[in-house]
């Protein structure tokens, strides 16, 4: 039986094939590790397939240098029908100096599918704590801030 797992961590070194053309970790690549982890943190959650539905307040605070040890969180911090919303935290450190500090945060969303693709609810997720009950608020405003943006582009 599926027991359902809140958070995953990924870590390892950036390396020298993730750099930008200014020498620092390409945004695109940061943004691939976390999809891949909010991934993994959905599918271990639900247990099922996910998919994308939306990634939002991407907030780059730092580079990632090259050879950085790279610390990826992603925990699910809202729950819906078939929604998991999911806070992802980034952060990098010079491995000899071990100093982790924040490079990103964001909020992505993922549903969870069966294997003809349609929607499949979700075990709840409940706060505990008050850092869990402000990210999920957060989780929500952003969920709603993003639906009625784009009601907003295609209904002008
Ligand atoms: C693993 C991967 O990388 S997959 C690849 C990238 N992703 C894709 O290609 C997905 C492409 N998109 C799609 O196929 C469709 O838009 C779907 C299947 C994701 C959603 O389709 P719809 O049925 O129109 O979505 P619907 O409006 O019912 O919303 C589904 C859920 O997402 C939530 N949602 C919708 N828009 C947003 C948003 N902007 N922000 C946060 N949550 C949102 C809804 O609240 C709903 O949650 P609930 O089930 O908990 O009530």
């Amino acid at each position: 039986m599926h027991k359902p797992s809140r958070a995953v961590e990924f870590r390892f070194l950036a390396e020298p094939t993730d750099v930008n053309f200014g020498g620092k970790v390409h945004g695109g690549v940061v943004m691939k590790w976390i999809d891949q982890a909010a991934y993994a943190c959905a599918a271990g959650w639900s247990g099922k397939y996910c998919i994308t539905v939306s990634v939002g307040a991407i907030r780059f605070v730092r580079p990632v240098l090259v050879g950085n040890l790279v610390t990826v969180e992603a925990k699910v911090v809202h729950t819906g029908n078939s929604s998991m919303h999911i806070y992802v935290s980034v952060k990098a450190t010079d491995p000899k100096l071990s100093n982790p500090l924040e490079t990103n945060h964001c909020i992505i969303t993922f549903i969870a599918v069966d294997a003809d693709g349609d929607k499949v609810l979700v075990e709840a997720w409940e706060p505990k704590t008050k850092l869990d009950k402000r990210l999920q608020q957060y989780a929500i405003n952003m969920r709603d801030l993003s639906i009625e943006a784009e009601a907003k582009l295609n209904n002008s």
